[in-house]
């Protein structure tokens, strides 16, 4: 897929993961709509990458995602925008074990709702031009991480909400792709908990530097899958040293063997 020119909702920009993605997707040709919780931040990065991209390249507007009439009127306002939107990437996250309710909220049903959203609004037998939903998932949606359950679990929600949409017998029909980013550890703010407590035994957590990934890394491996058309698989794992791939639904046996399987 040519990137250039292509319109982009995405939740989470302002940092992290999210941004990256955004000032790659911008130096594309592509023209993105972004949306955070901090508003200050999400203005001041707006007004610096429209300064470097121009000032029909790049909106904001601050949204808290788990507020579905908020992000709501935020995918309407970027369709608005943008005319329309052709990919979706579903980025917003946060990991506090203390936090259950938030996170549920925010990794998993906000992230199926925008998917809902973009779907409505892409689905070519109602209208729509087609499209791709990218939800940013982890390997923890594949994979038991006894530091985070409630994240993991927010994460295996949307793994498996993404995959079985893609299932549909009808989605060629719709034209719409749907995948599910699963990367390991980038190191972003997100990986360094600060408070005791926003991860379980967080006194045995060590970051495993080893498998960090670079975050130039992480962007080359989403432009390589965003560019590739032809996988029909929507797992498309990110760990370090392998440039991404796409893959099966894993499981982990109980030896922590993991084996590609394939679920249908
Ligand atoms: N950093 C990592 O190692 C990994 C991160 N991920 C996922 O990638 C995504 C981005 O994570 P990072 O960039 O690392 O984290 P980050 O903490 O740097 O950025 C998170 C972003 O989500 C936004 N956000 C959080 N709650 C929100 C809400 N209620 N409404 C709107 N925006 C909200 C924040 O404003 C921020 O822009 C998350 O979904 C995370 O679970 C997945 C695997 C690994
Ligand atoms: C393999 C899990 C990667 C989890 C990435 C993620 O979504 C958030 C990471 C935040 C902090 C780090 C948390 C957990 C553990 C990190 C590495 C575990 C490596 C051990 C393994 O089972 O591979």
């Amino acid at each position: 897929m040519d990137l250039t020119g292509k319109r982009v909702f995405l939740t989470g920009g302002n940092r992290g993961l999210g941004r990256a993605i955004m000032e790659a997707l911008l130096s594309e040709g592509a023209r993105v709509y972004f949306c955070s919780l901090q508003a200050e931040k999400g203005k001041s990065l707006e007004a610096e990458l429209q300064d470097r991209h121009g000032s029909s390249s790049v909106f904001f507007r601050q949204c808290d995602v788990s507020d579905a009439d908020q992000l709501k009127k935020t995918f309407d306002d970027a369709v608005s925008k943008l005319g329309w939107v052709d990919i979706c990437i579903n980025n917003a996250g946060i990991m506090d074990e203390r936090k259950m309710e938030d996170t549920i909220a925010v990794n998993a049903v906000a992230q199926i709702r925008g998917s809902q959203l973009a779907l409505d609004h892409m689905r070519r037998d109602r209208g729509g031009r087609g499209g791709v939903i990218i939800n940013v998932v982890s390997e923890t949606g594949f994979k038991p991480v006894y530091w985070v359950p409630v994240y993991t679990a927010s994460k295996h929600a949307v793994l498996g909400f993404t995959t079985s949409w893609a299932k549909n017998p009808r989605m060629s029909e719709m034209g719409v792709r749907w995948r599910c980013v699963c990367v390991g550890s980038v190191d972003t703010d997100m990986i360094h908990p600060t408070e005791e407590g926003q991860m379980v035994d967080q006194s045995t957590f060590v970051i495993p530097f080893a498998l960090l990934i670079e975050m130039s890394e992480y962007v080359a491996a989403f432009l390589k899958m965003l560019r590739d058309q032809a996988h029909d698989d929507v797992i498309f794992e990110i760990q370090n040293g392998t440039g991404g791939r796409f893959r099966k639904r894993q499981i982990v046996d109980s030896d922590g063997v993991s084996n590609p399987v394939t679920v249908d």
